[in-house]
């Protein structure tokens, strides 16, 4: 907080100044904690807007920053993302909201506490969000409650005490389900309130939810992720959004809590197709890296040195250094689950299917993650198709 502090004194005495010592400060601070810094008042805002904009653009070429205005009563908001989750957020002194609380919906509903729900519900806590929670096992709501959310028994209470209501279920079952069924979300909805769905589901589904919602009165956002465990724990996530842009809007500075960046894609199912035309592509590119790996043993190379020469070359990616060593010691600890990398092939299958597009590559590894399901490997990490292959070997020979 003292930091933040530093920052507004500099930005009303000298606004051409500011950038470079704040750029510095930030990086120290980013560099010791991660937590975030909010509430930046200016404290003599009668060049706020002009101060706070030529801060904003000085300060983007030191480091990644991203203007955002959200609600006229703010003058600004921006993020700043360096190695870790650091927000800054700067309000007017003279503005009646001055503090940063005001401007997020008053309690946020978070269902669905998996591998990815806990984390996210966990960083709107953190930010000082009022949170309430509900999970299927009641259990993993625990650690949350200890942190100072509430629980409510059914999806219907938590959205009948919350503004805006996120949820983050394993598959379109689920997500109707929660959303839909008997004590579901939508019975407690009403003009007023928002529900965002970051389930990754296809379109059909985000749009019967999408018109359930509605019917209420009340708003809705399909928001799914990119990004996996360690984004979402560190509030680095990639939010596909589409539906109602007054939600978006209004859930701005909370998918800035748990991302790094959004998309607004339009109508509801644009964010569903994106999410799953971009996970199709992973899945084929997690099973094809199996093949090379287990190619490369059997030919007498060192799978090791393959995941070296690959993060070095044009075809390097994140995923294959991350995952790439565990994967040559048989190991798979669970990010994102198989079973959830298959449900995600499949319905990038069907929709290539509704518009006749040829996808033969990801049909081929929607097979082989099938495969893998049926050895037992649906709730180790997706990259636990790699034994599917070894197993298929193994009959082979
Ligand atoms: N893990 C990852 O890397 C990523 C996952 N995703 C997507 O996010 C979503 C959640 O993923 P993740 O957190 O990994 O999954 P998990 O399997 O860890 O969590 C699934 C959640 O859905 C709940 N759930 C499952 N079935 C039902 C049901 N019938 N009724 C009510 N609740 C149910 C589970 O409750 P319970 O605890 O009771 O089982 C749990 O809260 C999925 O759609 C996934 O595809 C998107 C990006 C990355
Ligand atoms: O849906 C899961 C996506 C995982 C990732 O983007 O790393």
């Amino acid at each position: 907080m003292n930091v933040s502090l530093a920052i507004c004194q500099e930005y009303t005495e000298n606004p051409n100044k500011i950038s470079e010592r704040m750029a510095k400060i930030l990086t120290v601070k980013a560099s010791c904690s991660n937590h975030y810094l909010t509430s930046a008042p200016i404290l003599s805002p009668s060049n706020g807007q002009a101060s706070l904009s030529k801060a904003m653009a000085l300060c983007s070429s030191f480091c990644h920053l991203k203007p955002i205005h959200f609600g006229a009563k703010s003058i600004s908001c921006f993020s700043f993302k360096p190695q870790f989750s650091v927000q800054v957020k700067a309000f007017s002194s003279q503005d009646s909201s001055s503090n940063p609380k005001d401007m997020i919906p008053g309690r946020i509903g978070f269902l669905g506490l998996g591998i990815m729900g806990s984390p996210m519900a966990q960083n709107l806590i953190k930010a000082g969000c009022d949170v309430s929670v509900w999970n299927r096992t009641k259990r993993k709501c625990d650690p949350l409650i200890s942190l100072g959310a509430k629980y409510e028994p059914s999806p219907e209470e938590v959205a009948a005490s919350c503004d805006v209501t996120f949820a983050m279920l394993a598959d379109p079952e689920s997500a109707v389900d929660v959303a839909c069924g008997k004590n579901g979300a939508a019975s407690g909805m009403s003009p007023g309130k928002g529900y965002v769905d970051a389930s990754t589901v296809d379109g059909a589904t985000s749009k019967l939810i999408s018109t359930k919602i509605k019917s209420t009165g009340a708003l809705f956002l399909e928001a799914p992720v990119s990004g996996s465990k360690k984004p979402a724990e560190d509030g680095q996530l990639i939010f596909l959004t589409a539906g109602d842009k007054s939600l978006y809007e209004t859930a701005a500075p909370l998918l800035d809590i748990m991302g790094k960046s959004r998309f607004y894609l339009g109508d509801v199912g644009n964010g569903a197709a994106m999410k799953l035309v971009v996970n199709m592509i992973m899945g084929s590119m997690m099973a094809s890296f199996s093949e090379g790996l287990l190619l490369s043993e059997k030919v007498g190379l060192d799978p090791s040195v393959l995941v070296e020469v690959i993060s070095q070359g044009a075809i390097s990616a994140p995923m294959y250094s991350m995952k790439g060593p565990s994967m040559v010691r048989s190991l798979y600890p669970t990010a994102f689950p198989l079973k959830h990398q298959q449900k995600d092939l499949r319905l990038a299958l069907g929709l290539a299917e509704s518009v006749s597009q040829p996808t033969p590559i990801a049909a081929a590894a929607n097979e082989l993650y099938k495969v893998a399901k049926s050895c037992g490997l649906s709730d180790e990490d997706f990259s636990a198709v790699i034994e599917a292959l070894k197993a298929k070997l193994e009959e082979r020979s």
